[in-house]
């Protein structure tokens, strides 16, 4: 068995094994299973409300699902503490989750270095690469600026440039792009598709736009909690 940290470039990155999820009394994931391999793009489509982002969630080690097993990076996440989830996740595993999900205290390059100063960078380089993040998604004017006083756009860049920042193994988005107008949403998933093509990483995108699902290699199509469809696109 390989150590938390290390993992075998030749395995899945993630497997979920029949993944169920309620919350209360709606079941919101029933019997999903999938395996992502290094390198794919997968697309997450389906209506709304039929199970998508508790399919990201669960695949983060953000939610513990009822049953079904999850592995990361080779380690299964059944039975882990939170510790040991965030270390596996640290530096390997990105998160872009709908709404930025920035930290509210920390200005706009401050979010994006974070990543880096968890995983032990000196402030001035991790500002320095920061910069250089926010200016490739085009939220260099933001550097500056406190989320609150952000658009969802502008958020969403920044939660885009902090996600980049690590060269994760695994990038997870949820609607990305989804406040932002085509043209800068298209030129967004563009940065996220290259970075994942250039580094080899895993993306797994959560969307309703078709033409960011026709930009995968694959897409797993949900409807009422369960994998409806399942299509290779290249
Ligand atoms: N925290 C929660 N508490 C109660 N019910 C929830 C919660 N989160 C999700 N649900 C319900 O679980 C089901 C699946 O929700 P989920 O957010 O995973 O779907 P989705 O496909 O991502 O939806 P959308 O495209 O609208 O974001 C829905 O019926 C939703 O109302």
């Amino acid at each position: 068995m390989s150590q938390v940290g290390v993992s075998d470039p030749a395995e899945p990155v993630l497997v979920l094994e029949n993944i169920q999820h309620a919350y209360r009394r709606t079941i919101a994931v029933r019997g999903v299973s999938l395996t992502v391999q290094p390198g794919e793009i997968l697309a997450v489509t389906g209506p709304s409300g039929c199970g998508k982002s508790t399919v990201l969630h669960v695949a983060a080690g953000l939610i513990r699902p009822q049953s079904g097993t999850v592995r990361l990076f080779g380690q299964s996440l059944t039975g882990a503490g939170d510790d040991e989830r965030a270390r596996l996740r640290r530096g390997k595993l990105s998160l872009v989750l709908q709404f930025g999900q920035l930290v509210p205290e920390l200005t706009g390059v401050d979010n994006v270095a974070l990543p880096l100063l968890l995983d032990g960078h000196g402030p001035t380089q991790a500002r320095r690469l920061a910069l250089g993040w926010l200016e490739r998604c085009g939220a260099q004017e933001l550097a500056d600026v406190e989320p609150a006083e952000m658009s969802g756009g502008q958020a969403q860049r920044v939660a885009v440039a902090r996600s980049l920042i690590t060269s994760p193994q695994l990038m997870l988005a949820d609607e990305p792009t989804g406040s932002l107008d085509s043209i800068g949403g298209r030129e967004l998933l563009d940065l996220m598709i290259g970075e994942a093509r250039r580094s080899g990483a895993a993306l797994i995108v959560v969307t309703h736009d078709n033409s960011v699902a026709a930009r995968a290699d694959r897409e797993i199509r949900l409807f009422d909690g369960e994998i409806a469809s399942e299509a290779v696109l290249v």
